[in-house]
């Protein structure tokens, strides 16, 4: 198997700034390295999606669209990385989209979406994540695309991100199953509900062990789905392990927890593409967080430890 590595410097979709430079930590923290280790062949490189930071754009520019902060910029971004994973995907490799926040997987899943629609592939997504990313316009708390990426994907919000790329939805949401979740909005919350997602929140594996909640899962997506993407948001571990994040989030997955998801996933032999986000070096401390992420993808593409 091949990887694509795809880098996503985009942190217009979070209130707080520095994702953008998640790719370069990653890529530091020796991602090619750990690939060669497990004799993948990662050595087709695309250069980083371009990406103009915020302050090189004029705030005149680009207003907010009904609540959507910095969407044109994010709608551009996606649109080239939707092309790159859908092409990726086409040719039978694995895309590994580094981001970057969490707004980047409307490109990832709009292009592993189109990619299997033609091969007529039921997908599934995992949410791994201490949050939801299932607000709208209508019940964002905050205006950032990035708390409303999952619900767009779903077919929840605006016709500029519901529509994105396809013409439709990405993904039905009894295929997404999440992991990690312990902050959700009010509004988003109902949402979920309603649109039928399914959540093993922190107090599902206090309850029953990871293990368990693991095997659910992995259940959940054999009887389901042919194929699924795991979109990883690093704030899903508790920040005691990893500092640097966007949002830190008390009281979630230990890192330990998160190579056991990675390593069942993987022994699913269904992933087939995969986004790791919102790690952010501004506050990070000596790259330890990227360094996990560097850990998790390989997991996740079949390290074992003995
Ligand atoms: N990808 C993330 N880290 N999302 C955090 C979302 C936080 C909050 N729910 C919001 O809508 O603003
Ligand atoms: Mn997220
Ligand atoms: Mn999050």
């Amino acid at each position: 198997m091949k990887v694509r590595i795809i880098e996503m410097p985009l942190d217009y979709g979070a209130s707080r700034r520095g994702a953008d430079m998640g790719p370069s930590a990653i890529r530091l923290a020796g991602l090619r390295d750990k690939l060669n280790s497990l004799g993948i062949d990662s050595d087709d490189l695309y250069p980083p999606i371009a990406i103009p930071p915020q302050e090189y754009i004029d705030p005149a520019s680009e207003l907010p669209v009904d609540g959507a902060k910095h969407l044109g910029p994010i709608l551009d971004a996606c649109g080239e990385l939707a092309q790159n994973v859908e092409s990726v995907l086409k040719a039978g490799d694995f895309p590994l989209i580094l981001g970057g926040d969490h707004s980047i997987a409307l490109g990832s899943l709009a292009g592993a979406a189109s990619a299997h629609a033609e091969t007529g592939k039921r997908i599934g997504v995992l949410w791994v994540d201490a949050h939801g990313d299932f607000n709208t316009t209508q019940t964002t708390p905050s205006g950032n695309i990035h708390g409303m990426i999952l619900a767009a994907s779903c077919g929840f919000g605006i016709p500029e991100l519901t529509g994105f790329y396809t013409g439709k939805r990405k993904v039905d949401p009894a295929n997404v199953c999440y992991i990690g979740v312990r902050d959700l909005d009010r509004g988003e919350r109902a949402l979920m509900k309603e649109a039928g997602v399914t959540v093993w929140s922190m107090s599902d594996i206090d309850r029953n062990g990871i293990s368990k909640t693991v095997a659910e899962i992995t259940r959940h997506f054999r009887e389901n789905v042919d194929t699924v993407h795991v979109s990883f948001d690093i704030d899903a571990i508790d920040p005691r392990f990893a500092p640097g994040v966007g949002i830190e989030v008390p009281g979630g997955l230990t890192y330990r927890e998160v190579l056991f998801l990675m390593e069942e996933m993987a022994n699913t032999g269904m992933v087939s593409s995969a986004d790791m986000v919102e790690v952010n070096p501004v506050h990070d401390i000596r790259n330890s967080t990227a360094k996990m992420a560097v850990n998790l993808i390989g997991r996740l593409l079949g390290e074992t430890v003995f």
